[in-house]
């Protein structure tokens, strides 16, 4: 358990290669080609969001210039912008652009609420046995594949994919391949900068048909229509081994899952509606699921030091690539220039043991462990977009129907 020095915005990557270098995937620290951290990055890209065409070309792949993807993953992800915000900031973009954009984010704070409420047993499949394909094939990524060569490629540069190839890659890997989809869970969660056990849990669960019963099946057809010009460079055109569509598998439904229908606890799931007060808080304590400085327990405490612990034993375990390590140190090292922050690299109950800490409830089976050990003296909200129901989770639209109106 150590305090570590706070690094200036431009030393993040050798102060993680320094600081953290035994806790990522990589040989060396591979910031994000793409996206920085930073609330003045996510204020820049949400001040330019421009979501004209979404609706119509929201799965385009390649050629970077035809997608309608907005690229504002890894600053939701990271509640340095929050969904309310983001609703709002396309109110005035074209009607079937907004209403299909304002799904996604729908589907964003369902994947949410689903985590919430039934948490580690999201790891299993909810409703039916996945459809996974018979012959396993050695390697459940081959790179000799341009289309995944292509897509790996970004996921490495990046750490960002469209929605698009989310689905190529997580179809392939149980539904072509035959491999666990577990495992490639855990593989595409580590590897992105969004990576969020909530959204990629219910990415998985939907693409591999166990949220449904209808897996979503990867082939040709698709990369010639999302990415037209690619099929006819790759070195397997000729022999391509997704030519057809993959064997139809009958769904087998499993039993149950009492909390997929209703919710005994809702409260617990949600956190609490306003602000749970027992004490004065001596320091804001900071989550990786809240970092921008709209964060409600921040706000609140604008005097108050900021304190972040580098979650060692979790870190160790998942092996994350260092571009979010990056990417959440330059967060706080930004956040540095303006208030006091102190890092820390240990066990986050260990660390705030005995400290009187204001904290922002994050709904995530991981932040209700912690806070029961930390037990802070102060709880803010979570800010919600729709606060969750005792209703259905069992689909998008039986949960969506149970929303109240906004
Ligand atoms: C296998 C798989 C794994 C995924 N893993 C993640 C993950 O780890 N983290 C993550 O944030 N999203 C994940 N998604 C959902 C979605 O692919 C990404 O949110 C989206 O591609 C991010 O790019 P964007 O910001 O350009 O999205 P846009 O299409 O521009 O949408 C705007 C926002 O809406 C939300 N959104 C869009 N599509 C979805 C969706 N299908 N499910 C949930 N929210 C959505 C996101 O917050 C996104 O930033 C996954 C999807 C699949 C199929």
């Amino acid at each position: 358990m150590s305090q570590l020095p706070v690094p200036a915005v431009d030393a993040v990557p050798a102060w993680v290669g320094e600081h953290l270098g035994h806790l990522h995937r990589d040989d060396e620290v591979r910031p994000s080609g793409r996206f920085r951290g930073g609330q003045a990055a996510a204020d820049a890209a949400l001040a330019t969001l421009d979501i004209t065409g979404y609706a119509s070309r929201r799965n385009e792949v390649l050629p970077e210039s035809r997608r309608g993807a907005s690229a504002m993953s890894p600053w939701i992800r990271h509640g340095l912008l929050q969904l309310p915000e983001v609703w709002d900031a396309v109110a005035d973009a074209p009607t079937r652009d907004r209403s299909k954009y304002r799904d996604e984010l729908l589907w964003q704070e369902y994947s949410r609420h689903l985590y919430a409420r039934l948490g580690t047993r999201t790891r299993s499949a909810l409703r039916a046995e996945p459809a996974r394909g018979r012959a396993r094939w050695q390697e459940p990524w081959p790179r000799d594949m341009l289309c995944l060569d292509t897509v790996l490629g970004e996921l490495d540069d990046d750490g960002w994919l469209v929605n698009q190839t989310r689905m190529w890659v997580s179809s392939q890997w149980t539904v072509r391949a035959g491999h666990d989809w577990a495992a490639g869970d855990d593989e595409l969660f580590a590897r992105l900068i969004d990576g969020s056990r909530a959204a990629n849990r219910v990415g998985w669960q939907w693409t591999v048909g166990a949220g449904n019963g209808k897996a979503h099946g990867f082939s040709r057809w698709q990369v010639r229509k999302r990415a037209p010009g690619l099929c006819e460079r790759c070195p397997l055109a000729a022999d391509c081994p997704i030519e057809a569509w993959p064997e139809d598998q009958p769904t087998r439904w499993l039993e149950r899952e009492p909390l997929m229908a209703a919710d005994p606890s809702p409260g617990v799931t949600a956190g609490p509606s306003s602000v749970e007060s027992g004490g004065t808080p001596e320091a804001v304590w900071l989550t990786a699921e809240s970092l921008g400085t709209t964060d409600p327990a921040l706000a609140a405490h604008p005097d108050l030091p900021v304190v972040f612990v580098f979650d060692e034993p979790l870190l160790a375990r998942l092996q994350l690539a260092s571009k979010r390590l990056v990417f959440l140190a330059e967060t706080l090292a930004e956040l540095a220039e303006d208030r006091e922050v102190e890092l820390h690299l240990g066990s986050p109950t260990e660390v705030l043991a005995g400290r009187p800490v204001a904290v922002t409830h994050a709904p995530v089976p991981g932040f209700r462990e912690r806070a029961r050990v930390v037990a802070p003296v102060e709880v803010h909200p979570w800010p919600w977009l729709r606060r969750p129901h005792a209703g259905p989770v069992s689909s998008f639209s039986a949960w969506r129907k149970g929303l109240p109106r906004p």
